[in-house]
């Protein structure tokens, strides 16, 4: 007997219950004719609520959008299934991370999720209970369906939890698993989804749907790309990924869609830049849209972290929302404000324009009377940084913009920007982008448009803070290349120290290139140094797995 199982891959906001009840109804009419209409996990408050789930009306609240969808079952004929918290009645943490089967008013089963991630990003621990190790099956429409929730089916990649959700509804016996999920984006994921999950379904000889949300919950976004799963064929079929989408496919012991057998294995695959466009394009847009922002601000060097800032914003928001703000200084070359012209004009972005001259002497001017000496180098330079973070906040306040913050994930990790300076903004879009990456997503964005939107004169300049005469990026920091290897090799692949650096022999080239121990060693603390105003920046949109923020929780006061 077949089953017509629809994938409601929807996009939820953190707790706005009335929200996300409407986009689920929604669902539920596109759906008709499905024997079961599948949502993800925690999709009545999204994921993830933090320590809202503490606050005492958050269970009141659900329970009334959980109402609702029981009424909403008693109207279909469609068996639901939904993720949502639920009071833990025994000893543990107060709540269980629950899939719930609802029917015709009822509550036929409820699943409590059994395996809690707690690393990275995921906190799961901290609020919520492991379920006990059981199997969750029901037959819908001649199919034995057995149910699982996101981390529970990802036992085989090398984590060592003792239990194994999956093996545990294997040895029962089921027709086909359904898994509701929240699994965050990252470059990458989606292919360590396919592989991971086709192992699965492969190595127990059962075929799975896997159901995702999407769109962007702060500094996480979440990129779709439901599948299903075949134990021969691998992934058969994907949902979009970064858009919402409701989709029905038949199950008989094969997976059906228009009319068509799913037997081929499709590809998860985007090309890097591509994904870190699209999910910075949606991750700013949620941002925006959930706060209530409309426009934003960005200061405009005619330098390429804030161009390409202000060709992302103007992609997600539309030109007229974006506003750029030129803000030159005695050191700013002449290019710094007619790059930033050709920029916004190829972008269609009203470009302001605010010296700062003027503004600097008079704080030096008082600098020196108040304190005595005259400022340093170093305090002018970041004396600048601050006056423009200043007028931003302005525009800001006055305007009621957004800021847009511009460090990259180079400067960022070694600390080469200005506390309360251009660190100053509301949120951060290419701030898990490396500066390599920055270039890179640049030419893409051109190539992309099929236009030389970006001019090349700004990718093609040399990386600049212009706080003093000739300052140059690589006065101060190792070639970006360099840089970026060092970086992505301690932050988010092997923690390297600088004699283990040199030992290891596949390094040994690489470890030249990369300047030496002597170089790596100073990277390494710079890095460490720069933990106090990675503390204070604004949150950054994740685009790659081990990005700044509650996924790399770090001391400061500590023995690096
Ligand atoms: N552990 C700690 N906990 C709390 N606070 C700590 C601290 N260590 C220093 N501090 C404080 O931080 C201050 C130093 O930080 P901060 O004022 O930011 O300044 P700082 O890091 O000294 O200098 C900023 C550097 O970034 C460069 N820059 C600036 C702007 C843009 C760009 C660019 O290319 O994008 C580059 C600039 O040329 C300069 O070399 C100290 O005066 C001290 O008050
Ligand atoms: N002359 C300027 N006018 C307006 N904003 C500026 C100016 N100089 C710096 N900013 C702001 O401060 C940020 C940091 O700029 P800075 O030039 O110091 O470093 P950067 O990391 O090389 O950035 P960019 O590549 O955008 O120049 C810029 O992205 C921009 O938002
Ligand atoms: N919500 C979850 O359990 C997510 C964890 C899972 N490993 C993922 O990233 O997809």
């Amino acid at each position: 007997m077949r089953i017509q199982i629809a994938m409601a891959q929807l996009d939820y906001k953190l707790c706005d219950f009335d929200g996300n009840l409407a986009r689920m109804r929604a669902a539920i009419a596109q759906a008709q004719g499905a024997d079961l209409i599948v949502f993800s996990e925690l999709c009545l408050s999204g994921y993830y609520p933090q320590d809202m789930v503490e606050e005492p009306d958050f269970l009141a609240r659900q329970q009334q959008a959980l109402d609702a969808m029981l009424a909403e079952s008693r109207h279909t004929s469609a068996t639901l299934v939904i993720g949502a918290a639920t009071a833990n009645t025994g000893v543990g943490k107060p709540l269980h991370n629950s899939l719930l089967v609802l029917q015709q008013g009822q509550i036929v089963l409820q699943y409590h999720k059994q395996l809690l991630p707690t690393y990275n990003i995921f906190d799961e621990r901290r609020h919520f209970e492991p379920g006990p190790n059981r199997a969750a099956i029901l037959t819908v429409a001649g199919q034995r369906l057995g149910f699982v929730i996101c981390e529970d089916a990802w036992n085989q990649q090398g984590t060592d939890y003792a239990i194994d959700p999956v093996q545990t509804l294997a040895q029962t016996g089921v027709d086909l698993i359904v898994s509701i999920n929240a699994s965050p984006s990252n470059v990458g994921k989606p292919e360590q989804r396919h592989a991971l999950f086709a192992g699965v379904a492969q190595h127990w000889k059962l075929p799975l749907v896997y159901i995702n949300q999407v769109g962007g919950n702060d500094q996480i976004v979440f990129d779709g790309g439901s599948f299903a799963v075949h134990p021969r064929h691998g992934v058969v079929h994907q949902l979009p990924l970064f858009e919402e989408a409701v989709q029905t496919l038949g199950f008989d012991g094969d997976f059906h869609h228009d009319g068509r057998m799913l037997d081929q294995a499709v590809s998860a695959a985007m090309a890097d830049s591509e994904f870190y466009y699209r999910q910075i394009v949606l991750g700013l847009q949620d941002y925006a849209r959930k706060i209530g922002f409309k426009q934003v601000v960005i200061g405009s060097s005619g330098g390429i972290d804030s161009a390409l800032t202000l060709a992302l914003a103007a992609d997600a928001l539309g030109p007229d929302n974006v506003t750029a703000i030129t803000m030159p200084s005695q050191y700013s070359s002449s290019g710094s404000v007619s790059d930033s012209a050709q920029l916004c004009q190829n972008l269609g972005v009203k470009l302001l324009t605010h010296p700062i001259a003027e503004l600097v002497g008079g704080y030096r001017g008082q600098f020196e009377a108040a304190f005595g000496p005259a400022p340093s180098r170093l305090t002018v330079e970041n004396l600048q940084a601050r006056i423009r973070g200043t007028i931003l906040m302005e525009y800001s306040n006055h305007f009621g913009h957004l800021l847009l913050t511009t460090g990259n994930k180079s400067e960022i990790s070694v600390g080469y920007c200005t506390l309360y300076g251009d660190t100053n903004g509301g949120l951060n879009i290419i701030g898990d982008l490396y500066k390599t990456e920055v270039f890179a997503l640049a030419r893409h964005y051109n190539t992309r448009h099929g236009r030389e939107l970006i001019p090349q004169a700004i990718i093609d300049k040399e990386p600049s803070a212009e706080l003093s005469e000739g300052q140059k990026d690589s006065d101060s920091l190792p070639p970006y290349p360099v840089l970026d290897e060092i970086l992505k090799l301690h932050i988010e692949g092997h923690r390297l120290r600088p004699e283990e650096y040199t030992s290891a022999r596949n390094f040994v080239a690489g470890m030249q290139a990369l300047g030496g121990g002597d170089t790596i060693a100073r990277v390494l603390g710079l890095i460490a140094k720069s933990e106090f105003k990675r503390r204070q920046a604004p949150p950054i949109i994740r685009v790659r797995n081990r990005a700044f923020g509650n996924g790399r929780q770090m001391p400061i006061a500590a023995q690096y």
